[in-house]
This record gives C-alpha cells, structure tokens and sequence, in this order.
C-alpha cells in the first residue's frame, strides 16, 4: 500500500483530458510509500506518476514543492518534474483530493544498501542543496525541533506499551537535544529534503557498473532548514546495518560523496552527532505516533519506531565526528 484514494478508469480520462499527454495506455496503482496514493501511467507521451495528495500534505503547501521540484530539475537534478495541464496548472483535482502528474524516473532503490550506493548518495544529496541555492521560497520544517516535543506528548499515553521505559528514556533524549541544537544563524541553511531514505533515492548501473543516481523522488518533508541535518538524516537511513550496527565505511563514503560537492564547514561537522541525534528522534517520534495510532490490519505497512531508538543510542554514545566517519 500505498492507493488510499481509489481513481475510477473515467474519472482518470476526463481528468487526463485536460492534459496534452496523448491517449492512456494503462495504469496501476503503486503499493510502496505510506503518505500519499500514487498511480504509475502509461500514455502515448511516455511514462509518468500521478500523485493524489493524502494525510500530512496540506493543500496550501502543494505549489511549493511542486516550484520546488520544477526548480531543481531545471538545475539538472535528476527529479520528478511536475507536468502542467493545457491551462499552465500542475495542480489539479481529482477524486476530491489534490492531485499531480510528474515525469517518471528510471531506475530502482536499493532493497540492500551496497558501500557502493553511498558515495554517489552523499554526492547527489549536496547537489540538490547546490541546486537548490538560488530558490529562495522557504518552508518552515514542520517536523523539525520544534515539533518534537509535541509529538512525544501524543505518543505519551501508549508509549510504554510499545517498550517498558520508552516515554521516560525519550524525555532525557530530547530535552538533552533542544537543550543543544543550534541556535539559528549557527549553520548554513537551504532546502533540504528531510527523508532521503533507500527508498526515495533511485539508482541505475553505470557503464563501469557501478551505481549512479538515476533519481530522487518523494519532496513532501522537504523543507528549509539546517543542510547538515539532511546530511544527519542519511547517516541515519543509510549507514546501519540489519542488525542496527554502524558501517563507518558507509558513513565514510557518504560525506566523502557530499563533501566532494559541498565541503562541510568546521561547524557543520562538529554539530553532525547532535543532528545525528536529532534525525533519529525525528523519525522515532512519527513512527511511534502511526505505530500506535495505525490498527494493525489496516492495509499500510507500519515502520518499526524501535529501529531508530537504537540508532538514537548509538549516536548519543559516539564520541564526536570521527566516530561518524568525518
Ligand atoms: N517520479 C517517479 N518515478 C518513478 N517511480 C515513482 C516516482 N514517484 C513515485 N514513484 C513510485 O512510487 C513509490 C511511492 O512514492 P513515494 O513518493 O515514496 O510515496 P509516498 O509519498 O506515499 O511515501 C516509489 O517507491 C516509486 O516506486
Ligand atoms: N522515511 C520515513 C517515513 C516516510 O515514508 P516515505 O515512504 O514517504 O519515504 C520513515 O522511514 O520513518
């Protein structure tokens, strides 16, 4: 899953009409992802996605990462591009809810993260931060420190549950972390995509045979804020292994890639544990909050918020960059 929104083969015709993307071919609803319902289509144009915007996506915040993604691909980034229907709007309805078309990338994400994947990852997340230097639209992150707490206080009531002690072990964590993050103006700060997971970034084989980047999908948490804490979200997502230990070779080659485009400042690299630490409770705390709040026989897939108390405890105990790999 994810289809929450079902699109009927007419209403997918009259809304394609407005289009000039020929005749549809097929279509199909896509079962990965969790936020929002995607369709893959084949038309006599080629291939795209269609997107039917669902829960944590506000409407008013469409045109901005849409503007985004429009901005990023005319940079080079190998990103979806949204396709304007004949009247000039890439934002539509359809089915009731808001809806897109964006070009369909090639290639697939990695199901088994190879030490291969993570220098040209480190390489392409700094270039979506380069690329992304001249839009000067911004977006508060709405999952960002701010937001942690919040989150914590919904999760308190059934917290426990999940793991005996979970509520008051995340209490320390997070009060250690606001007490700590920087404070703004510290670190330099763009537009970040604030989930770049295995599952966002798509690879094809290079004529060496070694992975490149084919594409970068999923902009919905993108946002602005610190670029290092995008950096910290794939050491993260990245760099452990099945069984929850670090690979510093990974981690190694993920900030050679990045620093190859982007160096990082001195500040940057000494704040990157803390944002480790802080991209870890992030995706704890959502985790846990659709752990307890998703029935177990709903029809998506629950991601395991202890996975990443885990990594939480890891990097708490690193000591410094170096165990990072910087
Ligand atoms: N532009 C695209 N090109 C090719 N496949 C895509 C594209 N956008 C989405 N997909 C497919 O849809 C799946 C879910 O997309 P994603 O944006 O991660 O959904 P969600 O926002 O619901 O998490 C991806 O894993 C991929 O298979
Ligand atoms: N990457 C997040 C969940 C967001 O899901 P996505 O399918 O939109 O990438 C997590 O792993 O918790």
């Amino acid at each position: 899953m994810a289809v929450y929104t079902e699109v009927s083969d007419e209403a997918l015709r009259a809304f394609l009409a407005d289009y000039a993307l020929g005749e549809l071919l097929a279509f199909r609803g896509i079962a990965e992802g969790v936020e929002n319902s995607n369709y893959a289509l084949k038309t006599t144009a080629g291939d795209f996605i269609l997107t039917l915007y669902e829960k944590r996506v506000d409407p008013a915040e469409l045109p901005w990462f849409l503007a985004l993604m429009q901005h990023l691909a005319a940079r080079g980034l190998r990103c979806p591009q949204p396709v304007e229907a004949r009247d000039g709007a890439a934002l539509r309805q359809l089915a009731g809810r808001p809806a897109a078309i964006c070009t369909f990338l090639p290639g697939v994400w990695p199901r088994r993260v190879r030490p291969e994947h993570a220098r040209p990852l480190g390489e392409a997340l700094a270039g979506l931060h380069r690329a992304s230097e001249d839009f000067t639209a911004t977006r508060p992150n709405g999952l960002g420190p701010a937001a942690w707490m919040p989150l914590l206080d919904r999760c308190r009531a059934g917290g426990d549950a999940v793991r005996p002690g979970l509520i008051a072990e995340l209490d320390a964590a997070l009060a250690a972390i606001l007490a700590a993050w920087p404070a703004p103006g510290a670190l330099p700060v763009g537009q970040i995509h604030a989930d770049l997971f295995p599952d966002n970034v798509f690879f094809l084989d290079g004529p060496d045979g070694k992975p490149v980047v084919s594409g970068i999908i999923d902009f919905y948490f993108a946002c602005t804020d610190l670029l290092a804490y995008d950096v910290a979200v794939c050491l993260n997502a990245w760099c452990f292994e099945p069984d929850l230990s670090f690979n510093v070779t990974r981690a190694r080659a993920l900030l050679a890639g990045y620093q190859r485009v982007r160096p990082l400042l001195a500040e940057e690299r000494a704040a990157l544990p803390l944002l480790c630490r802080g991209a870890a409770i992030r995706f704890l705390l959502t985790r846990l909050y659709d752990w307890m709040a998703t029935p177990p026989g709903a029809l998506v897939t629950r991601k395991d918020p202890l996975e990443y108390l885990a990594k939480l405890r890891f990097f708490a105990a690193a000591e410094g960059a170096g165990a990072l790999g910087l």
